[in-house]
């Protein structure tokens, strides 16, 4: 299982109290499957997506990313194991604009040190049908292309976990609908464990298992079967 959580419960600081973001929630996304929970504005998605990334701990609760419990990890731990193990997708792709296309892969896999992931940036930037962009800034490609340079770069040093938070957003519904597609094929091929967060209910179709999270709260709306 590449990406498990169980029983986690997360609060924020809230005036007096505790806001309670994530209320016990249970996710498991095997490798190679892509996980879509959808979900109002403000019903915990991004939380969702911030524990798995190891980016906040929660309160209570297991996380477990590639098999390695999150639980008692120092902070350079954590920071090593979000480096190798999982790939980040924000809605709006920040991207370097004084970068081409090809150098935002090459920075992140140099950042890792690792040297073969420079090699493979051309590899995905062909991938995401950007081959031929591979030189251009992102002032010189669509908002399409742009978020297709991000999905590559996150995928750049092969992590085992992808996290995407609507990758859509900024995108017209056929621009979407292919970057969707892409995200679907890329999580077969490459293997990831992969989490979309969305508002958006069509996104459920290019999915594997679809869950939906109200009020803090999970719940499975479908798991694939066989
Ligand atoms: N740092 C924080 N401190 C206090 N409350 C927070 C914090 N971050 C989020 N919240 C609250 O936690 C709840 C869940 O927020 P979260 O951002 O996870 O929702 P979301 O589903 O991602 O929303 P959106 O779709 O609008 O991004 C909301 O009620 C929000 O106001």
């Amino acid at each position: 299982m590449s990406l498990f959580l169980d029983d986690v419960t997360l609060t924020y600081p809230d005036g007096d109290g505790r806001l309670t973001a994530l209320d016990r929630v249970g996710l498991e996304v095997p490798a190679g499957t892509l996980g879509a929970v959808v979900g109002p504005s403000g019903s915990g998605k991004s939380s969702l997506l911030a524990v798995a990334a190891t980016l906040i701990t929660p309160d209570g609760g297991r996380v477990a990313v590639d098999g390695v419990p999150t639980a008692g990890l120092s902070a350079a731990d954590r920071a090593v194991l979000r480096r190798r193990s999982i790939g980040i997708v924000f809605q709006q792709p920040n991207l370097l604009p004084s970068l081409t296309a090809l150098e935002q892969l090459e920075v992140m896999a140099r950042l890792d040190g690792r040297r073969a992931a420079a090699g493979r940036a051309r590899e995905l930037l062909d991938a995401v049908g950007l081959g031929d962009r591979a030189h251009r800034r992102p002032h010189q490609l669509s908002g399409g292309q742009r978020q297709r340079v991000n999905i590559a770069r996150a995928l750049v040093n092969e992590p085992s976990v992808l996290l995407v938070d609507e990758p859509t957003s900024a995108l017209d519904h056929e621009r979407g609908a292919a970057v969707l597609d892409l995200l679907a094929r890329l999580t077969r091929e490459r293997g990831t464990a992969t989490v979309l967060v969305t508002h958006d209910h069509t996104h459920l179709d290019a999915a594997d298992t679809a869950h939906e999270m109200r009020d803090g709260r999970l719940t499975p709306l479908r798991v694939r079967s066989g």
